[in-house]
C-alpha cells in the first residue's frame, strides 16, 4: 500500500449545513482526487483483509461509494441498506435518530443470512445512530455484527458508546470545532 495520504487536506468543511450549527464534513473533496479515494479503499482493505467477514453492508447514499469498491476488492457480497421506499421485495425496517433529524433504514429480507458475519461501512460516523439501526436489523434476524468502518469519525458525538461492544475503525478523526 502507498504511503499515508492526508485526507484532512481534501475533506471540505462546510459550516451550517444542512442546518444551523452543524459543521458538515464533505467527502466529495476525496472523490475529486483519485489518489485520496484510492488511499481510502486501500486502507479500509488493509484494516479488514485478515478478519473473518462474510459480507459488507453499506448505508445509502455516501456509504455506497466506499463500500462498493471495498467489497469488490475483498471478494465479498455487498448488501445495500437503503432509505424508506427505495428497495423492492420484502424489507425489514428500522427507524433511528440522526445528528440532524430522524430517518428509517431498510434492507431486503433475502439479504440477511443467518450467522453471516457482517462488516458495516459508511462514509462518516457521527452519533452512530445510522449504523446502529442498520446493524440491529441484521442482528434481530440472525446475522452477526463483525464491526463498523467509516472514512470519517466524529467521536465527540459518541459513536463509540452507541456502537459498543463492536470495533469501530475510521481513517480520519475530527474532535469538534
Ligand atoms: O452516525 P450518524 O449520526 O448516524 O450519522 C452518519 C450518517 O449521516 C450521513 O448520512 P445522511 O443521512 O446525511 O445521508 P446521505 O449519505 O444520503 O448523504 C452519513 O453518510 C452517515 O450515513
Ligand atoms: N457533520 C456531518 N457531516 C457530514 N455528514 C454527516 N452525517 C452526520 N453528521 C454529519
Amino acid at each position: 500500500m502507498d504511503a499515508h495520504y492526508d485526507l484532512d487536506s481534501v475533506i471540505r468543511k462546510v459550516p451550517n449545513f444542512p442546518k444551523e450549527g452543524v459543521l458538515y464534513y464533505d467527502i466529495t473533496g476525496i472523490l475529486a482526487v483519485p489518489e485520496a479515494f484510492q488511499y481510502c479503499i486501500d486502507r479500509m482493505h488493509q484494516l479488514c483483509e485478515h478478519r473473518r467477514i462474510d459480507a459488507i453492508a453499506a448505508v445509502e447514499a455516501r456509504g455506497f461509494i466506499f463500500a462498493a469498491p471495498l467489497a469488490q476488492r475483498l471478494g465479498l457480497p455487498l448488501i445495500l441498506v437503503r432509505k424508506m421506499g427505495k428497495l423492492p421485495n420484502k424489507v425489514f425496517t428500522k427507524s433511528f435518530e440522526l445528528e440532524y433529524g430522524c430517518d428509517v433504514v431498510c434492507v431486503q429480507e433475502v439479504d440477511i443470512q443467518k450467522d453471516s458475519r457482517v462488516l458495516f461501512v459508511d462514509d462518516l460516523i457521527a452519533t452512530g445512530g445510522t449504523l446502529k439501526a442498520a446493524a440491529s436489523m441484521f442482528e434481530e434476524h440472525g446475522a452477526k455484527v463483525e464491526g463498523f468502518m467509516g472514512v470519517i469519525g466524529l467521536p465527540f458525538l459518541n459513536y463509540d458508546k452507541a456502537l459498543a461492544p463492536y470495533p469501530v475503525e475510521v481513517l480520519q478523526l475530527y474532535h469538534g470545532e
